[in-house]
């Protein structure tokens, strides 16, 4: 008897502890992912901001994926903003260019104002920009804590040592394997047409030749522990995209199970390797055989010299580093030559245009003088105008880290800000009535294009934080573009379908099947 009383005591006993872990449990969720959020949303709006109502636990997540119907269409139009933010472009219309929604339970301040823009960012120092946590953790096996991701005093160290990295000195040291890298696809591609098949998918083929190139240029690729990790890096990207959709909602991870453990699997496989090549080249320190890519330009940086390190990153930041190099550079270039060969296969004119200044200015083609292309100014206009139609990264992303008092408005500490940099590439108040043409033209003499304000156009970011790697994609740009138009003539294919679409990037949703005539 006395020991069954006793067993129920204990039972009695467990039983509470258990109820009173899953109250506490309870009340701290309901707490973070309910209360707190309902007190931001009423905090916002006492800040002066509206919106769409959200709702618990999906934010505005439906309204969303409702309003995003899929469109593609045989008609090319560049005025792409209502087709791939139909969301965005009808809040827009309700709450103006800067407004309030939910991605979950993480509010995010919308701005697709340049004035406002400007006035905000005048107020808050590179170093105090953050970025959304729910990213930071979500693209946590791709970047790290690299560049992109960094805050703070991490930030400003990284970026120190980062940015000389880049110099355009530095860059002429990886031409020649950029060079290597496009004649490769050329010869790839002139067996194809000798074949009897003239219809080439452009963005897979770019894609495949920016990734050799970028890993190249970040890590150096040439042993097989090298190639390895591209490959799993893109496996890794693959991944990773299969787990998206509910970003912000609790417990969204559990949507998606398998895919984010096979993700974090990768990305500690990914790591590993990279840990191993970075160590290999560690130990074999030679000057002149590590500048030839950026890696090697940071470990020389990070190198013993008397007994110093004086700009030192540690073994784990230089892998961070390396992807971040990869995942921010691979598909952002070669999304931008892609969208670039559409626009020129639409406009033969401007085709022959940018043919004629290359035998203009560079003349042998087969020689290829890295110091010319600086004056290949009307390619650089084409590229612009690409750039601002068709921007690969559709958008930046920040948090603010204190609260940012604006005239009548307050941007409360912890907002994740999201800019539309679409919607302001092709707003006709910025651009004039002509915003959503082919106009390589308004780059000729005005280096914002001819807009009336210069926040109008982002395709790199702003300020201290903007793009560190864009004068490796100008390089890249002129050179694969030099080459592919000294060699093909090229045409829209009647079997393309014009499917803007965003995946993280702005891609083409359908490929883009080109004709491609040897010239
Ligand atoms: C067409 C090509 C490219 C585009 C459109 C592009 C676009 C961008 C944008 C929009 C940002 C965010 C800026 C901001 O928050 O204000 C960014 C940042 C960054 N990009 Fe690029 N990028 C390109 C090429 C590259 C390349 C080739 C690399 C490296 C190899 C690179 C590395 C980075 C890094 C490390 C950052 C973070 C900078 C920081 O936060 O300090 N990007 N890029």
């Amino acid at each position: 008897m006395e020991f069954v009383a006793l067993s129920s005591q204990v039972l009695y006993v467990f039983t509470s502890i258990i109820l009173v872990i899953c109250l506490c449990l309870l009340t701290t969720l309901t707490y973070f992912w309910w209360i707190l959020p309902k007190h931001k949303h009423v905090n916002l709006k006492k800040c002066g901001f509206d919106g769409p109502t959200p709702s618990f636990p999906f934010g505005n997540i439906k309204e969303m994926k409702r309003n995003s119907s899929f469109s593609s269409s045989l008609d090319i139009t560049h005025n792409i903003h209502s087709i791939i933010s139909p969301y965005y472009y009808s809040w827009q219309k309700s709450y103006g260019k800067v407004f309030i929604y939910w991605l979950g339970t993480e509010p995010f301040l919308y701005i697709a104002d340049p004035e406002f823009l400007k006035i905000m960012s005048s107020k808050v120092l590179a170093k105090k920009w953050g970025k959304p946590s729910v990213f930071r953790k979500d693209r946590e096996p791709m970047f790290g804590n690299g560049l992109v991701m960094a805050e703070g005093t991490t930030w400003v160290h990284h970026r120190h040592v980062i940015a000389p990295t880049f110099t355009p000195l530095n860059l002429k040291t990886m031409a020649s394997m950029m060079v290597d890298a496009t004649k490769k696809m050329i010869k790839r591609w002139n067996s194809q047409i000798n074949s009897g098949h003239l219809e080439i998918d452009i963005e897979r083929e770019i894609v495949a030749t920016a990734g050799d190139i970028i890993a190249k240029a970040s890590f150096g690729m040439g042993d097989e522990k090298g190639k390895l990790v591209f490959e799993q890096l893109r496996t890794l990207q693959m991944t990773l995209f299969k787990t998206k959709g509910y970003v912000g909602v609790p417990f969204e991870k559990f949507f998606n199970f398998k895919k984010t453990f096979e993700a974090k699997n990768i990305g500690k496989n990914v790591d590993k390797l990279m840990l191993s090549i970075i160590e290999d080249r560690m130990n074999s320190y030679d000057k002149k055989q590590h500048e030839q890519d950026l890696l090697g330009h940071l470990l020389k940086e990070n190198h013993e010299i008397d007994g110093k390190l004086n700009k030192a990153l540690t073994k784990k930041e230089l892998v961070d580093e390396c992807k971040t190099f990869f995942f921010g550079g691979y598909e952002t270039t070669s999304l931008s030559i892609t969208w670039t060969l559409l626009l020129l296969a639409l406009h033969q004119d401007w085709q022959n245009q940018l043919r004629d200044e290359i035998k203009q200015v560079i003349g042998n083609i087969e020689k290829l003088d890295i110091n010319l292309l600086a004056d290949l100014k009307k390619m650089k206009c084409v590229m612009n105008e690409a750039l601002r139609l068709y921007p690969p990264s559709p958008n930046v992303q920040r948090q603010t880290m204190e609260d940012i008092q604006l005239d009548n408005l307050k941007v409360p500490r912890g907002t994740n800000i999201w800019i539309d940099v679409v919607a302001m590439h092709h707003d006709v108040t910025i651009w004039g009535n002509d915003a959503n043409k082919f106009k390589p033209e308004r780059f000729m003499n005005d280096a914002n294009g001819e807009s009336n304000h210069k926040m109008g156009y982002l395709p790199f970011g702003f300020g201290g934080r903007s793009c560190v790697g864009r004068n490796l994609t100008f390089m890249e740009y002129k050179i694969v573009l030099t080459l592919l138009l000294s060699k093909f003539k090229f045409k829209v294919s009647p079997s393309y379908h014009h499917s803007p679409t965003i995946m993280l990037s702005l891609r083409p949703k359908h490929g883009l099947p080109l004709i491609v005539q040897p010239l």
